[in-house]
């Protein structure tokens, strides 16, 4: 590992000590028993601090509360430096470092520090390159610099993440089992790196499962939690002792972390001797000024960023991009599936809408065209969004930028490969089939074909945001499916029932479908042709219009449709996003 102190030429060293506090910290969630109970304790900059305790005592609960990520049911005080921070400053101060490391699958580490830094600080661009080198530098990543993150190891990956973090240079920062899938070797190289950090003066806290007596002795202080009690809460060195003083003696060679958190686990019997631990333990930490907890007090009143709102939006949009042209389900998926298929379909329905004798063939053409642009374009997104939103939701909590940046990124960036690929599948499939030629005709079918891959990608974009890509894969063919049906070509408006009549105003298929039946059939057509042999009912645009209960339609009515169910989308879309940030 390379020394402290190329770090500390670009990231400031923090000036001075920080001590995070809390004071009669009680959690309650559905459960009549509180997972937290009242418990009270102080982490110091410069140490490195392990949470530890049985499964189920309380520890995630704890850094949940510690880092802001829980708020609901939560009572107590938190203080840095014996004050109060309102909620964004307290954001600026503490970073939190879940057990799921989130992270863009196809960028690079260089990359991802280089968009961390872009959106995180205001440097100039030398400066933000020195950043990134002294990042990589100090958590040892040189060895895979250019690989994508999705190829990372475990231990990689969770680097990577503490290195993102370490760009807004946190005071506190908390991790929840930063140890969790790696080896005992890289376990202790894992809590090594945290251990440097903590020389800048860091308040560095881990919840650590099972730490072996070699990652114990890495650690400065210790937190012993049981069942949301607080058991112990000071140095390493004192552990013993502490335990002494009642009586219980940890047997020679004994791992001091197995010994402590076997007392602490619920299934003990000595549990008076623990009580009157836990009881001691409440005392001394209890000599706290009061105050009530940041949420509580200082509601947040308006988001300021590290950069401004056009920089959010253009590296965002510049970082969706790179991550879009990467992403296999949404380029090469989605561009070479659409183009086969449409070379598909122009095969088999060759030259079909030059030939009025062939009205029903062209009009199924037409509808599976639009369901191919539909479900392709949807499902592409749902495979990829829910990765994606986990990272906008560890941004957005640092602070890193706005919902507004977030959502007009997002939309932007996907909207031009959405655009060509739906482009090209519509032009092949147009031309094979001898569509008309004339230019108003054929962008008239274009442009619904656009709205409809438009309408799909927003359609799975919100799919993902809501639900999980298990479920998403499964629901949104399946309501799709419904719309696709009432789309005007299986069922006809009059056949069916009253109740049922109102669904195909919802159906984006039936004003799709309405729309390019007026495109190409509308405005007078006279020249629909008809094959030799052919049976010809219908010759005229008109005459087919009528067949299809599409008469006294405009298409400028069903393109408007089609805008309203998408604008629609687009609203649901930004609450669905801001509640998932609340
Ligand atoms: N939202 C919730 N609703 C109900 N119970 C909850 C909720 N959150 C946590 N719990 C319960 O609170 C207890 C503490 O959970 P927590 O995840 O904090 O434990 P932990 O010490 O981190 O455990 P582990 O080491 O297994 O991860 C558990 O019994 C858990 O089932």
């Amino acid at each position: 590992m390379q020394s402290s102190n190329i770090l500390d030429v670009t990231i400031p060293l923090v000036s001075r000590e920080t001590q995070l506090s809390f004071n009669g910290l009680t959690y309650s969630a559905s459960r009549v028993k509180p997972i937290l109970d009242n418990i009270s304790g102080t982490f110091r900059s410069g140490m490195l601090t392990a949470i530890i305790g049985p499964s189920g005592a309380g520890k995630s609960s704890l850094l949940n509360a510690l880092s802001g990520l829980r708020a609901k049911g939560v009572h107590g005080t938190i203080l840095i430096n014996n004050e109060i921070q309102d909620q964004q400053q307290y954001r600026r101060l503490v970073t939190y470092n879940t057990q799921e490391v989130a992270l863009l699958p196809n960028l690079t580490v260089r990359e991802t520090l280089e968009y961390a830094v872009d959106l995180r600080t205001r440097s100039s661009s030398t400066k933000k390159q020195k950043v990134v080198q002294d990042i990589i530098g100090v958590l040892a990543l040189q060895k895979c610099i250019n690989t994508q993150a999705r190829l990372l190891s475990g231990g990689e990956r969770k680097r990577l993440s503490i290195g993102q973090d370490l760009i807004s240079n946190p005071k506190i920062m908390l991790f929840d089992e930063p140890t969790s899938g790696l080896d005992s070797e890289s376990s202790y190289q894992m809590v090594s790196y945290l251990k440097e950090l903590t020389k800048q003066d860091r308040c560095m806290i881990s919840v650590i499962h099972q730490p072996s007596s070699d990652l114990l002795e890495l650690f400065d202080d210790l937190y012993v939690l049981s069942d949301g009690k607080c058991m112990y809460s000071g140095s390493l060195h004192d552990l013993i002792p502490w335990f002494e003083s009642v009586g219980l003696v940890c047997p020679q060679y004994y791992n001091r972390a197995d010994f402590v958190v076997k007392l602490a686990s619920t299934s003990n019997p000595d549990k008076s001797k623990i009580y009157q631990l836990m009881y001691q333990m409440e005392s001394v930490n209890k000599n706290k000024p009061p105050a009530l907890l940041p949420s509580e007090q200082n509601r947040l009143k308006g988001r300021q960023y590290p950069t401004s709102a056009f920089n959010q939006f253009i590296t965002l949009t510049r970082r969706t991009t790179l991550g879009t042209v990467r992403n296999f389900s949404l380029s090469v998926l989605r561009f070479v599936g659409l183009i086969i298929f449409s070379l598909f379909m122009g095969l088999i329905y060759r030259d079909i809408g030059k030939d009025a004798s062939n009205i029903i063939s062209n009009t199924a053409f037409i509808n599976l065209s639009l369901a191919n642009v539909v479900f392709v374009n949807s499902v592409a997104v749902i495979l990829s969004f829910p990765t994606e939103a986990s990272v906008f939701l560890r941004e957005y909590r640092a602070n890193c930028y706005s919902v507004a940046a977030y959502y007009g990124s997002k939309l932007f960036a996907d909207f031009i490969p959405m655009m060509a690929g739906n482009c090209c599948f519509f032009a092949i499939g147009y031309f094979l089939t001898g569509q008309p030629t004339e230019l108003e005709r054929a962008v008239g079918y274009g442009l619904v074909v656009l709205l409809m891959g438009w309408f799909a990608q927003i359609y799975g974009i919100c799919s993902g945001c809501v639900f999980s890509i298990e479920i998403g894969t499964f629901l949104v063919p399946s309501s799709l499916l419904p719309m696709l049906l009432f789309g005007g070509f299986f069922i006809r408006f009059d056949e069916l029932s009253v109740a049922l009549k109102p669904l195909v105003y919802t159906s984006p298929f039936g004003y799709a479908f309405k729309a390019i039946g007026q495109a190409l059939y509308g405005n007078n057509r006279t020249d629909v042709g008809c094959s030799e042999g052919g049976e010809c009912f219908y010759s005229s645009g008109e005459d087919i219009l009528k067949m299809l209960d599409m008469e006294n339609l405009n298409y400028w009515n069903e393109v408007s449709g089609l805008g309203i169910i998408i604008v629609i989308l687009h609203v649901i879309l930004f609450i669905c996003l801001l509640i998932k940030v609340r």
